[in-house]
This record gives structure tokens, C-alpha cells and sequence, in this order.
């Protein structure tokens, strides 16, 4: 991913309390934002031991999430776990599910390799580009891959989460949170959301798409207005100008905001 999407979302990255820590003993922070819109909270006292703080953090493609990951790992040092990058580990080179995306759309899906026969059949490798061409034109194919995909993504989150569970806070960088139905993972979701025109520029820029491919990527995926409705906080990232060190420090400070 070019940008903020090659930013590293480590699961060894070290982690430093936020500067920005909740603030227990306000209870009216929870309301406070920046720009940034909190949405619900449920009401409750606060425990005398903090359960961790698992922010779910999603949107729609190319609305700024990976942007958004990266601030809040190098600049609030907050560890990501990034469903992105596990599920290209899923499919890395090599690995059973290559092999078996390879079995299924053969020779159209192999990556261009420099070495020769039986070097590069020893380690097969898949052209992402062609795959997701084929997946974004097609929903039953698309459902093929995610059932091959999301139980090692599951699987991964389970063990990061077993992991760090020390942990006061951490961020779970999940694209298909709400229609994978993984609200249960987080214990409140960030929404970082775009308008519509700026989101189909920014896909279409990123990833050299033509506006139907990149429009048909959009529509894989559920319409922001439900992902609004579901999420407790919705940060606003429809502009270059979008403050967004200000409304994560808001955030960061302001009460979790717990999923009901
Ligand atoms: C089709 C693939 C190979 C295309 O790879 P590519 O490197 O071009 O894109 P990348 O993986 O970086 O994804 C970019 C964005 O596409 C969107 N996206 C990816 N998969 C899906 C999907 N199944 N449905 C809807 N949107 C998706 C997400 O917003 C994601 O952030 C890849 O996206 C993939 O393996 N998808 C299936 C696994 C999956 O569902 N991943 C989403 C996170 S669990
Ligand atoms: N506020 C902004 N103004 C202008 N461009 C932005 C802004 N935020 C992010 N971008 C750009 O938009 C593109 C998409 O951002 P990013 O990769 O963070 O989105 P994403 O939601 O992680 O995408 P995906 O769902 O594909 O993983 C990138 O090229 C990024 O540099």
C-alpha cells in the first residue's frame, strides 16, 4: 500500500502511554470531541480495575484508516493490529492460501517472477492487483476468498489480543468490522469517515483505478451511512485539512466510549 498504508502496524511495536490518557475522573469527557463526533455511550461506573480499552477502528476503503493507524502508533504510541496486513500474510507467498487462490484462478493470479522453473514454482506468489479484480467484479468470488481469508485473520486477532492483553489500550485497524460482524472484538469502533466524491478521488488516485473499478470497490462494501449509525465515534477526515492529531488527542482523552 503506498502512504500511510506502508507505515508499519506492528505487532512488536513498543508501546508508551498515550499522552493523551483517559480521563477517569471526568465524566463529562466522554462528550467532549473535536470535530470528531461521539456518538453513544453506555452508561455505567467506572470500574475500580479498567478492562482494556479496544478501540476498533474502520471506515470505508481509502477513507483515511491506515492515515489514521499511523498517527495513532507513532504519535500516541498506541500498538495496531492491522486486519489489512494479516490477511496479506494469509495469502503470502508460499503459504497454503497462495496455493490455494492459486488452485482455484491459476496462472491469471501468479505473480511475475524473475527466477525460472522450479525456483518460482517452489515458492508461488500471487499478483494481488489481478486477484482483486477478480473479486471485486464478482461477490460469490469475493466470498470464496474471505472464507479462506477471515478465520486466519480471526485467528491472528486472537492471539495478538492473548498477546497484549496487559495492555491498558489498543487499536484493532479492522475494514470490514461491521460486515464481518467483529463489534465484539472492540470495546467501542471509530468510524473515520469521507465523503463520498473525496473517497472515490482518493481510491481512484491511490490505487490507479478507473472510477468504475473503483466505485464497484466502494459498493463491496457496506454504505457509510449504516457503518454512522453503528459506530460510537465518527472522525471527520473529508479534507487535507482535517485536524486529525487534534480529534484523536480529544478522543484519546475523552472517557472510553463503550459499545453497547
Ligand atoms: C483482494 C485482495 C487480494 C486485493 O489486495 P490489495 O493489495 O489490492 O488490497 P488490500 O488488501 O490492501 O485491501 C485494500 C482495501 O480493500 C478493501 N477490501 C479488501 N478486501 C475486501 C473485501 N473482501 N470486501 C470489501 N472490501 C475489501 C479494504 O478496505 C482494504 O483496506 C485483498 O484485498 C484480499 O485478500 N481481500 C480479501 C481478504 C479481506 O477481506 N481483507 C479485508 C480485511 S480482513
Ligand atoms: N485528510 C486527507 N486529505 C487528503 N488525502 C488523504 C487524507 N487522508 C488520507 N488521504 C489519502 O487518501 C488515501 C487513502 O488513505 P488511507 O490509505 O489511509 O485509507 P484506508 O482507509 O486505510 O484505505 P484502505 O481501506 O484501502 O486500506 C491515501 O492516498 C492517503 O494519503
Amino acid at each position: 500500500m503506498p502512504g500511510a498504508r506502508d507505515a508499519h502496524h506492528g505487532a512488536n511495536s513498543r508501546w508508551t502511554h498515550p499522552e493523551g490518557a483517559p480521563d477517569s475522573k471526568d465524566p463529562q469527557s466522554r462528550r467532549r470531541s473535536a470535530g470528531a463526533r461521539p456518538q453513544s455511550a453506555a452508561s455505567g461506573s467506572t470500574p475500580l480495575s479498567q478492562p482494556q480499552r479496544r478501540i476498533g477502528l474502520t471506515g470505508g476503503i481509502a477513507t483515511g484508516k491506515s492515515t489514521v493507524a499511523a498517527l495513532l502508533e507513532q504519535r500516541f504510541g498506541l500498538p495496531v493490529l492491522d486486519a489489512d496486513r494479516f490477511a496479506r500474510e494469509a495469502l503470502a507467498p508460499g503459504s497454503p492460501g497462495a496455493v490455494a487462490v492459486l488452485a482455484r484462478y491459476g496462472e491469471q493470479v501468479r505473480a511475475r517472477c524473475e527466477a525460472a522453473p522450479p525456483a518460482a514454482d517452489a515458492c508461488p506468489a500471487l499478483d494481488r492487483a489481478a486477484l482483486g479484480r477478480i473479486v471485486f467484479a464478482d461477490a460469490a468470488e469475493r466470498a470464496w476468498l474471505e472464507g479462506l481469508v477471515h478465520p486466519l485473520v480471526r485467528a491472528c486477532f486472537a492471539a495478538e489480543l492473548e498477546r497484549l492483553q496487559e495492555l491498558p489500550t489498543v487499536v484493532l485497524m479492522i475494514p470490514l468490522l461491521f460486515e464481518a460482524g467483529l463489534e465484539s472484538l472492540c470495546s467501542e469502533v471509530w468510524l473515520v469517515d469521507c465523503d463520498e466524491t473525496e473517497q472515490l478521488r482518493r481510491l481512484m488516485a491511490r490505487d490507479g483505478l478507473a472510477a468504475e473499478e473503483a466505485t464497484a470497490r466502494m459498493h463491496s462494501q457496506w454504505p457509510m451511512a449504516r457503518k454512522r449509525a453503528l459506530a460510537q465515534v465518527v472522525i471527520d477526515n473529508s479534507q487535507p485539512s482535517s485536524d486529525l492529531p487534534l480529534q484523536l488527542t480529544h478522543l484519546l482523552r475523552s472517557r472510553p466510549l463503550r459499545a453497547s
